[in-house]
């Protein structure tokens, strides 16, 4: 089927099987494919400020509610993430087939066929190693995290599997028989995987459960899942819901969709985006395998915000300080202070967050470069919890010093290893494949190492101008 063709038999299925009003008043939006990003959400009219664009009936989505009476119970019970995803695995489409799940099977033909540019899917499969190699350490690190989130996703469902064997019964697949509850090999755990990439790159946040920050809040919701992420507004808002209103939580789940905002209005044929919350582009890479875009020079003079989270340059700094390294790191984390340092290239002038500069004080607490433990260490950590507290502005004018003496030599760092990686992927020449997502696999990455250059480079102008950050 053509990506048209899946829209249309989509729309037929939202329609017919779930009573959404699909006239051109009720939808004002279609689904159209551009390179590069895949499908996109468009406006098929003007559309003024405050309009609601469509609405998807509640029994049309994929989520908790939805699907909790279709599986057997679970002590403690599956999460959103894992029913979801167990959903999908068991409906998964067989090569160019259509999902032959009598109850979702439209929608999740529509959705991506495979997520081989994901980071993700490189990690897990163990392949792509020169494009995993590639990826600044912060963002190896969110990667890392991304991973063990599956992992335990995958264990759990695996286990719950093994403990009801028959729901694998009512998988519309083919290929899926009970051995698969007993064995956890590759093919069935890369099913799992573009299963689990699909609910985490398209589920969005919809109030189902009495707590507001229940991780159960989310879900998979057509149409809707074809928007895109801008970093710049306007964005389209979600339906507002009585359960968040109510702060109640919903018995059967809601109806869901999008509106445009109360001060923007959309051109016939614009694309219409939504904002996937404030990410980093080390976050987005991880999370949903793309980077916002940054022209060059643009992080640099401050238009577009950048961030370096400088965690691995730092520990290395604390190791290479023995005991005193140790003992700078355990009052970190006592404090909360242990983590997330980073510098950020707006708002102008380009600086590092007080965080940075807290670890960077305590560091230069202890005579660098001494690897003993300090003689007073209440008195130091005392004078340090001052400048938390906002009780004084500083340790001491040399301890001022020296911290942004040091934070020049991390931004050099920085700029030294962008620069080396950068030009080892400009000379060399991506393999090919197919379906050509390696060459933009590999400008995500250099737009990530781009970023850390330059904010790198925008912080050393700050500090060099003398800029106080505090
Ligand atoms: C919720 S889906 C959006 C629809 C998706 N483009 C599709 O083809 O079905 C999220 C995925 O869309 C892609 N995406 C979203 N916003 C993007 C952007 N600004 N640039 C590049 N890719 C984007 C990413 O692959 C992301 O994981």
């Amino acid at each position: 089927m053509s990506a048209t063709t899946h829209w249309e038999a989509l729309l037929a299925w939202l329609h017919q099987e779930h009573g959404m009003k699909i006239g051109e008043n009720d939808l004002r939006v279609e689904c159209r494919y551009r390179p590069g990003v895949g499908n996109g959400l468009y406006a098929l009219n003007v559309c003024p400020p405050s309009t609601t664009l469509f609405t998807v009936p509640a029994s049309a989505l994929l989520n908790i509610k939805t699907l909790v009476k279709r599986y057997p119970p679970r002590t403690p019970p599956l999460s959103g993430t894992q029913l979801v995803t167990l959903h999908l695995f068991l409906h998964r489409p067989e090569g160019n087939s259509e999902s032959k799940d009598p109850a979702f099977g439209p929608y999740i033909s529509v959705l991506p066929r495979n997520f081989d540019s994901h980071p993700l899917t490189w990690q897990v499969r163990n392949s792509c190693a020169d494009l995993l190699q590639r990826l600044p350490p912060s963002v190896s690190k969110v990667l890392d995290i991304v991973a063990r989130r599956f992992q335990i996703d995958w264990d759990t469902v695996f286990e719950y599997l093994q403990d009801h064997p028959h729901v694998i019964d009512a998988s519309s697949r083919s290929d899926l028989d009970a051995s698969v509850s007993f064995t956890k090999d590759p093919t069935t755990a890369d099913d799992f995987l573009w299963a689990w990439l699909n609910v985490n790159t398209r589920c969005v946040y919809q109030r189902l459960k009495p707590t507001g920050s229940d991780p159960d809040n989310l879900t998979l919701c057509p149409v809707f899942d074809f928007a895109n992420h801008s970093p710049d507004p306007p964005h389209l808002l979600p339906l507002p819901s009585n359960a968040e209103i109510w702060g109640t939580g919903s018995k059967r789940g809601e109806a869901y969709g999008l509106r445009t905002p109360p001060d923007a209005s959309f051109e016939k044929d614009q694309e219409l985006f939504i904002q996937y919350g404030a990410h980093a582009n080390k976050t987005l890479f991880a999370e949903y395998g793309f980077v916002n875009a940054m022209p060059e020079g643009h992080v640099l003079k401050g238009i577009i915000s950048g961030e370096v989270d400088l965690q691995d340059v730092l520990e290395e700094m604390l190791l290479a300080r023995g005991a005193a390294g140790q003992w700078i790191k355990s009052a970190l984390e006592e404090e909360g202070y242990w983590g997330d340092w980073t510098v950020h290239s707006s708002p102008k002038p380009a600086h590092p967050s007080f965080r940075l500069i807290s670890a960077l004080r305590l560091y230069h607490s202890v005579q660098v470069p001494t690897t003993s433990i300090p003689r007073n260490p209440d008195e130091v950590l005392d004078r340090w919890r001052d400048t938390l507290m906002g009780r004084h502005d500083s340790i001491s004018p040399e301890n001022e010093q020296a911290w942004r003496g040091t934070l020049l030599d991390i931004c050099r760092k920085v700029i030294r290893r962008a620069r080396k990686t950068l030009e080892e992927m400009n000379s060399s020449r991506p393999e090919q494949d197919a379906d050509g997502w390696r060459q933009y696999a590999q400008d995500c990455i250099k737009t990530l190492w781009r970023e850390e250059l330059e904010v790198a480079e925008a912080v050393i102008v700050s500090v060099v101008n003398g800029e106080e950050f505090w």
